[in-house]
């Protein structure tokens, strides 16, 4: 069998990706679509496998589109990357699913936004479909704050960040949680806590990883996320409810997996190549 690892920059996670092929005596190639350009052409079809690892989210997805075009299973898939990489179509998937999300308003415009804020009450979260790292997700207590973020997202460039997810705030543990799905098994989740400067649990931002414990609610709604969305590797961010329980906030089609392995002391990117060789060679 023979791997193409898709990157546009190679960070810590996919050296160690590099090294478990080696390992593995897996033949592969690393596809940087940043630097080299990828045609529609049969002979990427040499590849079996492709996993997609780009963190632009349109690299990831038009280049998994190209492989997917020259017969390569793509881990993950354009259809899951597509919708993964948008939280309004990712919550669309799971409401329909019946998955339980945090409370959410869309808003198009400069005054559906003022109606959304009337709806949910402050404090609020206001957060574009798209992104990561927690860029541009926005903790409104009053109509002044909510006014400010309305005309700097108004500024952007990019249409979908002129769109509003309004979200109720979920507040409860200081904590969001993390876990990673390998097919159809739950490979494992950990603990972000909230650093004293902040509210959200970015690693980036500080939030501190730790180890926890999985009960059959979490393992349950973790994998049901996961095969509603197709998702073959993924990462699945949830929100604790003080009533209503665990909560599915996002799914990321590209999982980092640094703060997971620090945590639950799980090999990753062994495990990936694992499954794919047991799967696809
Ligand atoms: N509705 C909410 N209530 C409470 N906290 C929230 C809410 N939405 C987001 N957060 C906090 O903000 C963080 C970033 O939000 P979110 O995951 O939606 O954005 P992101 O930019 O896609 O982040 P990531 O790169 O971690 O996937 C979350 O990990 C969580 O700690």
């Amino acid at each position: 069998m023979r791997v193409a690892l898709v990157v546009d920059i190679v960070r810590q996670e996919e050296k160690l990706l590099v090294k478990a092929l080696n390992e593995r005596n897996v033949p592969y190639d690393v596809l940087n679509v940043a630097q080299e350009p990828l045609p529609f052409n049969r002979a990427l079809g040499r590849y079996d496998v492709a996993i997609i690892r780009a963190v632009s989210m349109y690299r990831s997805l038009y280049a998994a589109a190209v492989l997917e075009g020259a017969g390569v299973h793509t881990i993950n898939s354009t259809d899951v990357i597509s919708t993964a990489g948008d939280k309004i179509l990712t919550y669309s998937k799971l409401f329909k699913a019946g998955i339980q999300i945090p409370e959410s308003i869309i808003a198009m415009s400069p005054d559906a936004v003022m109606k959304a804020y009337e709806q949910m009450s402050f404090p609020l979260i206001d957060k574009p479909p798209i992104g990561s790292w927690g860029r541009m997700v926005s903790l409104i207590r009053d109509i002044l704050e909510g006014k400010t973020i309305i005309e700097h997202r108004e500024m952007m460039g990019n249409s979908a960040l002129k769109v509003h997810i309004v979200q109720e705030y979920v507040t409860g543990k200081n904590r969001d949680i993390r876990c990673i799905v390998m097919g159809n098994e739950l490979l494992g989740c950990y603990a972000r806590n909230i650093p004293s400067n902040e509210w959200r649990a970015n690693v980036a931002l500080g939030g501190t990883p730790s180890p926890l414990e999985i009960d059959q609610g979490l393992k349950e709604i973790t994998l049901k996320a996961a095969g509603i969305v197709n998702g073959e590797f993924i990462s699945i961010d949830v929100l604790e409810h003080q009533s209503r329980g665990y909560l599915i906030n996002e799914l990321n089609d590209v999982p980092e997996f640094k703060g997971f392995m620090l945590a639950t002391g799980i090999d990753v990117p062994s495990r990936l190549v694992d499954y794919i060789v047991t799967r696809y060679s």
